[in-house]
């Protein structure tokens, strides 16, 4: 084979008269040049066209998505609202997640028993030391026989397995999470049933169900004591003190004290109401998200559940100026109790302020606005049992203490805010609500999911 004919190397500058044309000057690589320029245009065009429709599906994706704001004071009944959305557009993930919810259930039961009992000893030390203080003297000390007396120290005694998990048990259900400020109980982050929810491949064995140490002793403690439990939540003593509203438990206890046989059972799974009715403060913001259908196009809702104590509100703000709607909830049964973070406010006034912020509000001036004026369960039984509005809420004067007349009252406190101070003369759509009630609400689920999404349309023209 003959050896190759090499041109030496040499540096261009050098170039003699004689030397060979350059590539440029010779033509030579013209046709393949303009070849790749255009091959090379072409893929450019066709990143370009991708680049766009991915813009394009991006743009449209975000159209679809949908933000709600889940807004209110703490225990205004966001987290639940949002178990509600759960259950009607995703009913499988709070299926799995009823395991769950099994401690939790117990953390109440063990609050409401450790309430009760800190009350009854308080009463009980009272009536028997002659010297009371003078805050003492303003409230009347109530009268407790001695037999009942002893009685229900013995039920103390016997009950303080229970009380002593209190800490323990919300301390682990919180991950180790507290609140400066003395309040107690169990907040959550997001995510915080990967915890506690059974692992993937789950099907349906509810004894595969993780569970922490401390909440397995809590299961086994409340089945041993549940007659104890069952004896001082009947005890009449109790029961008077309930009535005169010297121990204020929180509102899912009677229901879950009601049915402590069935959730004391070795075998017991929350049922959707139990899920519905547990008490359990949220930490943060916690999103979840579920696709609805509207007009056979999907969109992508998110709702961000928040904390509403007054120590939580400043984590919201990042979330407002892309959100899409706010369904601000109120407790409107509220009206005679104060703030848990701060004892001189009533509710109903951290209401009404709450919502003057958020109508005025210029992130929030693009997003719609749904008024859930809530547990009117709750408000229909206090009036029923005979509590005053006018007690608590001088302005409501001589008005009827009537259903129909305080909670129209209440409503028209919070549209006249939103007439004087709404900064964008949005539309307020303003429902009455009962949250335990799942027909009810699952109904008004529907139609403000469905005319949030519709105004979405008609804002973004979004077909
Ligand atoms: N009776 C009754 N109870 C309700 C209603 N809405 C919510 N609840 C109960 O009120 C308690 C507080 O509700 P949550 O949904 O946890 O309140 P939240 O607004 O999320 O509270 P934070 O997370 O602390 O901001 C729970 O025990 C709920 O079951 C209602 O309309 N009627
Ligand atoms: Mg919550």
């Amino acid at each position: 084979m003959a050896a190759l004919d090499l041109v030496p190397n040499r540096p261009n500058h050098g170039r003699s008269a004689s030397a060979p044309p350059s590539i440029e000057e010779s033509g030579v690589l013209l046709p393949p040049n303009r070849f790749y320029n255009e091959e090379s245009q072409r893929i450019s065009n066709m990143i370009d066209d991708e680049l766009k429709k991915e813009s394009a599906l991006r743009k449209e994706a975000k159209r679809k998505e949908i933000k709600v704001m889940l807004l209110g004071q703490a225990e205004s009944g966001k987290s639940t609202l949002q178990k509600q959305f759960q259950l009607y557009y995703a009913s499988q993930s709070l299926e799995h997640e009823r395991p769950s919810w099994k401690p939790i259930v117990h953390f109440n039961i063990i609050k409401a028993v450790r309430m009760i009992l800190d009350e009854i000893e308080y009463e009980v030390s009272r009536t028997e030391n002659d010297e009371e203080t003078e805050a003492e003297v303003e409230v009347e000390s109530i009268e407790i026989a001695d037999a009942d007396k002893t009685e229900l120290m013995d039920l103390r005694k016997r009950l303080l397995q229970v009380v002593a998990l209190h800490d323990s048990l919300a301390s682990e259900l919180s991950g180790g999470v507290s609140i400066t400020g003395g309040r107690t109980g169990v907040f959550v982050r997001s995510g915080w049933q990967t915890l506690l929810t059974p692992s993937r491949g789950w099907m349906g064995n509810v004894a595969s169900t993780k569970s922490t140490a401390v909440a397995g002793m809590a299961a086994k403690t409340l089945n041993s004591s549940q007659d104890e439990i069952r004896q001082l939540w009947s005890h009449p003593v109790v029961k008077k003190f309930l009535d005169l509203r010297r121990i204020r438990l929180e509102e899912s206890a009677p229901f879950f004290l009601d049915n402590l046989e069935r959730i004391v059972q070795p075998d017991y799974v929350p049922g959707i109401e139990d899920v519905l009715s547990v008490r359990l403060q949220t930490l943060g913001v916690i999103e979840h998200s579920f696709p609805i259908n509207l007009g056979g196009t999907m969109y992508d809702w998110r709702l961000y559940d928040v904390g509403g104590a007054r120590g939580q509100r400043h984590a919201w703000v990042p979330y407002f100026d892309d959100a899409t709607a706010i369904i601000f909830l109120a407790p409107i049964s509220a009206f005679d109790q104060y703030l848990e973070e701060d004892p001189r406010t009533n509710r109903i006034d951290d209401s009404l302020q709450l919502f003057t912020a958020i109508c005025s509000n210029q992130l929030l001036n693009k997003a719609h606005l749904v008024l859930m004026l809530n547990k009117t369960d709750l408000l229909k039984q206090k009036l029923k049992a005979g509590i005053k509005v006018a007690k608590y809420i001088t302005s409501y004067g001589k008005r009827p203490n009537k259903y129909e007349d305080v909670s129209n009252y209440f409503r028209a406190h919070f549209i006249q805010i939103h007439k004087r101070k709404d900064i964008s003369n949005r539309a307020l759509y303003v429902h009455f609500t009962s949250m335990l009630d799942i027909k009810a609400t699952q109904s008004i689920i529907v139609n403000v999911g469905e005319a949030i999404i519709r105004q979405h349309i008609a804002q973004t023209g979004l077909a």
